[in-house]
C-alpha cells in the first residue's frame, strides 16, 4: 500500500522514496517528468534541492506583499502544487485566483488530487485551476504573481527570454516575478566548490555515489542552468525594472523581478 501524506496536513502526496537511480542502469535516459517521478517527486526534490521547503514556504509571503485585487497568481511548472498550495494559504487580497500549469499529464493529476483533498480539509483557500499545458504557449491573463519556481531551467535556453517577456506583458504594476533556478557559476573556482557542497548535500541526505552521478547524467541534457548575472541580464531584456535574490543555499537561488 502506498504511503500518503502532504506539504502541510493533507492527502494523495506520496511519500514514497526516491530510489530511482539506485541500481546501476546500462544506458541512463533522459530525465523525464513521467509516473516513476512523480510517485517520488516530494521526498527526490527536498532531498536534492538545499533550501526548498523554505523557498516554497515564503514564496507565499512574498506573494502575498504583491497580489493585486481581482488578479491571477501564476505557478508555472507547478508539479505536484507545493507553491500553488502556499500561495492560496498565504495570500488574502480579495479576489485572487491561482492558475497552476504543467505539461506532465502524471503531475496534473496528482496535482489536482492533491489541492482537491487541501480543499475538503481547509476552508478560505484562494480559487485555483490546474491546467496541463505548456507554458510556452499560454496565453497570459493580467497577472499580479508570477511563480517560476525550478521551471526555466528545463526550458530550452533559446525560448527563455520569449517566455519572459510575455510575463512581464502580463504582469499589473506593483506584481512581481518570482524566479527559483539551479545556478551554474561563472568563476571555475566558485562552481567547482558550490558543486561539490551540493553533492555533499545529496550524499547527506542518504543518497549514494551511483544515484547521484546517475540522476545527474540524466539531468544534463534536458536541465540547463544559468548564471546569476546570465538570469539578471535576461530578465533585463525581457523588460524587467529590477531584480533582487531574495535566498541562496549553496548553488540554488530565488530572485524577485520587479515590472
Ligand atoms: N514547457 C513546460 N510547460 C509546462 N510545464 C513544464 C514545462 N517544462 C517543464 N515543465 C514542468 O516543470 C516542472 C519542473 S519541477 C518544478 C517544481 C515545482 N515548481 C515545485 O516547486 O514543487 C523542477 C524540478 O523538478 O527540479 C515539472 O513538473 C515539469 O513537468
Ligand atoms: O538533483 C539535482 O542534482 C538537481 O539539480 C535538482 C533536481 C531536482 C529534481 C528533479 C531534477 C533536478
Amino acid at each position: 500500500m502506498p504511503a500518503f501524506s502532504n506539504y502541510t496536513a493533507g492527502t494523495a502526496v506520496s511519500k514514497e522514496p526516491d530510489r530511482l537511480f539506485a541500481q546501476p542502469l546500462a544506458q541512463v535516459p533522459d530525465f523525464a517528468f513521467n509516473e516513476d517521478v512523480v510517485r517520488v517527486f516530494p521526498d527526490m526534490i527536498k532531498r536534492s534541492v538545499p533550501g526548498y521547503p523554505t523557498i516554497v514556504e515564503n514564496l507565499g509571503v512574498l506573494a502575498a506583499q504583491f497580489a493585486q485585487p481581482n488578479s491571477v497568481l501564476y505557478d508555472l511548472g507547478s508539479s505536484l502544487g507545493a507553491v500553488t498550495q502556499a500561495l492560496r494559504r498565504h495570500v488574502r487580497t480579495d479576489g485572487c485566483r491561482v492558475i497552476a500549469v504543467d505539461n506532465s499529464a502524471a503531475m496534473v493529476e496528482r496535482c489536482r488530487e492533491y489541492l482537491n483533498g487541501q480543499d475538503s480539509m481547509f476552508q478560505e483557500l484562494l480559487p485555483v485551476e490546474v491546467i496541463e499545458g505548456d507554458i510556452l504557449a499560454l496565453e497570459f491573463q493580467p497577472a499580479s504573481v508570477v511563480a517560476l519556481n525550478f521551471t526555466l531551467q528545463f526550458i530550452a535556453p533559446d525560448q527563455r527570454t520569449a517566455l519572459l517577456s510575455r510575463i512581464r506583458q502580463s504582469l499589473l504594476p506593483g506584481g512581481a516575478l518570482i524566479l527559483s533556478e539551479k545556478l551554474r557559476f561563472e568563476d571555475e573556482q566558485e562552481h567547482a566548490l558550490l558543486t561539490d557542497l551540493h553533492i555533499a548535500f545529496k550524499r547527506a541526505n542518504g543518497y549514494s555515489e551511483l544515484e547521484i552521478a546517475q540522476k545527474r547524467s540524466a539531468i544534463e541534457n534536458v536541465m540547463k542552468p544559468d548564471s546569476l548575472e546570465e538570469h539578471c541580464e535576461r530578465l533585463l531584456a525581457a523588460g524587467f525594472s529590477k531584480v533582487v535574490p531574495w535566498f541562496q543555499c549553496l548553488n540554488f537561488a530565488s530572485l524577485i523581478a520587479l515590472p
